[in-house]
């Protein structure tokens, strides 16, 4: 029978662990700290141990620690209530097989112990890396919780990624964690972004030029290839990358090799390439803007970032970190926030995301007159939002999805049909809600009643 053993200070924890567990069918045992499991495991050994991180006395790091050395191959699971970038990678940099962020749901518990047994032999002992403080990464929820995972688990590799996320997700901060967190992070981490860079310079501002090479190139420049060698390209925005550019990167990822614009000697380099971008890159190759090679090149691992209006539940985590991060800056006292300025930032749809949130915080820590910030001190935009967050998901986005791919088909004078069928749906719902009666639907939409009688003649509605 598969054993479970259970490391927690936390009655409870162990206490409803043990009952899933063994509702699947494991046998479990429980203890209450680091040193009573350490000896135990002196004269035998469970299938799997799940551990937690903070508890009296040894911590759950160190206890792992002694495990990779003296038991390795036993899978670890480490729970860890500080769900922070740090104590994921440190759980895998030293060995855990998986990572468990607490409050966690016991079927996922569970699944990863099912796992867990799975990989009977488990992970060996990775090389220590020494501890590098990273920029905070905030989310606990759980789309960003399996970012973090993903942090983890690639920080011994050099793969390439790709990260797709609208606008201010947090796409740049992933990557140059993702570097802070390999073996390569004693180089550099360049960031280029493709769509603020001219078409024509493209080339040379990654391959670099030799003297001569163009009208304006006056001396030899190495380009960001050459600069990041060792290091950690990120390439933001790749679904702009110019064709011929997209071919010539291709090449220097199969041979690892290029030459400089005008150049004739090939210059090596090793490089990790992670690149991000908010367009479909799927679409963009199936419609050939994007080379579908290049693109299975770069899709090795694939990171979404959820847009912010998708993990309201961080809203308040992230206002709190950049409030406190703008006030130090500004080295005044930092501001608070009211619980119903609090609700009114949960229910803004966030079009420019993370970046747009910390800069409302920035703009607050100046603009606010008292210590707390309450809703009459938010900024008008977030306020009036016109359109709430929509329960049933993010249309807006679908909308504009369907307009991309509409403007991709050569469409034109695309307006009119849309107003149509917003004017119908609008009219429709309202008449429904209103049981037929026209004067309130009028109200409810914002036109007058005679406005409504002539759009309903006019999208021929039925009286
Ligand atoms: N989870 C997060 N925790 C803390 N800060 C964050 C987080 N996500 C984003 N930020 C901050 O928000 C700002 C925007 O992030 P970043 O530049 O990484 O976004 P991006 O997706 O690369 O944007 P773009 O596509 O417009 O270049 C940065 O200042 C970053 O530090």
């Amino acid at each position: 029978m598969k054993t479970v053993w259970l490391v927690d200070d936390d009655a409870s924890i162990r206490f409803v662990l043990e009952k899933a567990l063994s509702r699947a069918g494991f046998q479990t045992e429980s203890f209450a700290s680091a040193e009573s499991v350490l000896s135990a495991l002196e004269y035998s050994q469970p299938t799997v141990l799940v551990s937690d991180v903070r508890m009296p006395g040894m911590d759950g790091m160190t206890l792992l620690e002694g495990i990779s050395t003296n038991n390795p191959g036993l899978p670890v699971i480490i729970m860890t209530a500080h769900s922070d970038l740090d104590s994921a990678v440190q759980a895998f940099q030293k060995g855990a097989f998986e990572y468990l962020a607490k409050p966690f749901d016991l079927n996922e518990a569970v699944n990863l112990v099912e796992s867990a047994c799975r990989a009977n032999q488990g992970l060996k002992k990775k090389n220590k890396i020494p501890e590098q403080k990273t920029q905070d990464i905030i989310g606990e929820a759980p789309a960003m919780q399996e970012v973090f995972r993903a942090i983890g688990k690639l920080s011994a590799s050099s793969m390439s990624v790709l990260i797709n996320g609208e606008s201010g997700t947090g796409k740049e901060l992933v990557a140059g964690a993702l570097h802070n967190h390999s073996p390569r992070k004693e180089k550099e981490f360049i960031a280029l972004n493709m769509a603020a860079i001219p078409k024509e310079l493209v080339e040379s501002e990654l391959f670099g030029h030799e003297k001569g090479a163009f009208t304006g190139a006056d001396s030899v420049r190495k380009g960001r290839f050459e600069q990041a060698n060792g290091g950690t390209l990120f390439l933001d925005e790749i679904g702009d990358m110019p064709l011929d550019v997209q071919t010539r990167l291709l090449r220097v990822l199969a041979d690892g090799e290029f030459y400089r614009v005008g150049g004739h000697q090939s210059i090596k380099v090793d490089v990790r390439i992670i690149a991000a971008t908010h367009q479909n890159l799927e679409e963009l190759a199936a419609t050939g803007k994007f080379r579908e090679d290049l693109f299975h090149r770069l899709n090795v691992v694939r990171l979404k970032l959820p847009a912010l209006r998708e993990r309201t539940e961080d809203i308040e985590k992230l206002a709190h970190y950049f409030l406190t991060k703008s006030a130090k800056e500004l080295k005044v006292e930092s501001k608070i926030l009211a619980s119903d300025a609090c609700q009114k930032l949960k229910a803004f749809h966030w079009p420019g995301n993370v970046r747009q949130l910390e800069n409302t915080c920035r703009w607050l820590t100046v603009m606010a007159p008292g210590q707390t910030v309450t809703e009459a001190d938010l900024p008008p935009e977030i306020l009036t939002n016109p359109i709430q967050h929509a329960a049933s998901g993010d249309w807006l986005s679908q909308f504009q999805a369907w307009f991309d791919a509409e403007l991709k088909k050569g469409r034109e004078n695309i307006w009119p049909d849309v107003q149509a069928e917003l004017e119908v749906k609008l009219i429709n719902t309202a008449l429904q809600h209103c049981n037929g009666h026209k004067q309130d639907a009028a109200v409810k939409i914002g036109w007058g009643r005679n406005t409504l009688t002539r759009k309903l003649k006019e999208r021929n509605l039925n009286d």
